[in-house]
């Protein structure tokens, strides 16, 4: 473990050959001399085999504090996160995406609310936070309607975000068996942290409005088997939050809801 870094950005990464370098010299750029000195960037690959790893190496050549950890075993965004957190080295540790969708101007807001809270959200859902124009409608409605489902486990204004940070200890040592718990399924790793990880009653989330921007280069991973895993997250924390009998009105009310997001993204 390096003393120096106190903060350490993890971005889950997959076929982001073009998005890394605008990504790290943005970030470092926003961060200023003294953030800079103390955070590390970490890129966490599935063996994307596109480059990736030579953008990188150029990047870390040039003095950025940044490394790319290639995984080839595993896949998925919530794990590759949880594998950067735990190959990390600063005690607060910020979530983002590669694809630039996550201003890197407001990582700088994020590491401040971290010291200050347990939790730190980037939020879509605030006063004077727009959705840009582009993010197409059959999206928003996705997202909407995941929110929806998501409103009987956390209280967090954006569940959804793939925009947050978390201090170490509440991760690994005021619990130590919270992370055992912790379902590597997906793309919804901000809900599932916030729902199973013991953090504080009061005062926990430290929201951050920020504009979610539309990705310019390479591709959204977000498929149908990504959508059913979210169900199934779903599922599993329903279980958890409020045990069997609800588990069964629980998935009605899921299946349902479900239902009517497909028949209303349908038009019928
Ligand atoms: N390592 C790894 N990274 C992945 C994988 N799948 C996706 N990623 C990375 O995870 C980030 C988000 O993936 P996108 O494909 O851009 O997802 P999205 O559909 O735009 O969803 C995003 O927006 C949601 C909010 O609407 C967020 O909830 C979600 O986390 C994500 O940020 C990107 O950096 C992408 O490269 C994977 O299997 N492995
Ligand atoms: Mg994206």
């Amino acid at each position: 473990m390096s003393k120096d870094i106190k903060f350490s950005v993890i971005v889950p990464s997959y076929h982001e050959k073009l998005n890394i370098e605008p990504l790290t010299t943005r970030l470092f750029q926003a961060l200023g001399p003294e953030f800079s000195k103390q955070t590390e960037l970490i890129y966490v690959d599935d063996n994307s085999q596109d480059g990736s790893v030579e953008e990188v190496q150029k990047l870390s050549e040039k003095g950025y504090n940044v490394r790319i950890i290639v995984r080839t075993k595993e896949r998925g965004l919530s794990s590759a996160v949880l594998h950067g957190f735990k190959n990390s080295d600063g005690q607060y540790l910020l979530c983002m995406d590669a694809d630039l969708q996550h201003p890197p101007e407001v990582v700088p807001k994020m590491l401040d609310s971290l010291v200050e809270h347990p939790f730190a959200l980037g939020t879509r859902y605030a006063k004077g936070v727009e959705m840009d124009k582009n993010w197409p409608i059959y999206r928003r409605i996705i997202s909407s309607g995941a929110r929806l489902l998501a409103l009987p486990l956390t209280s967090a204004s954006d569940p959804m975000s793939g925009f947050f940070g978390v201090q170490r200890k509440y991760l690994y040592e005021v619990d130590p068996n919270a992370i055992n718990n912790i379902n590597d399924k997906g793309f919804k790793i901000a809900l599932e942290l916030l729902a199973k990880l013991p953090l504080p009653k009061k005062d926990a989330i430290g929201d951050v409005p920020f504009s979610f921007g539309v990705r310019t280069e390479g591709e959204s991973k977000l498929s149908g088997k990504v959508m059913f895993q979210y169900l199934g997250q779903l599922r599993d924390l329903y279980c958890y939050k409020f045990g069997g009998f609800h588990l069964v009105m629980g998935s009605i009310v899921l299946t349902l809801l479900f239902l009517g997001t497909v028949l209303l993204y349908l038009g019928v």
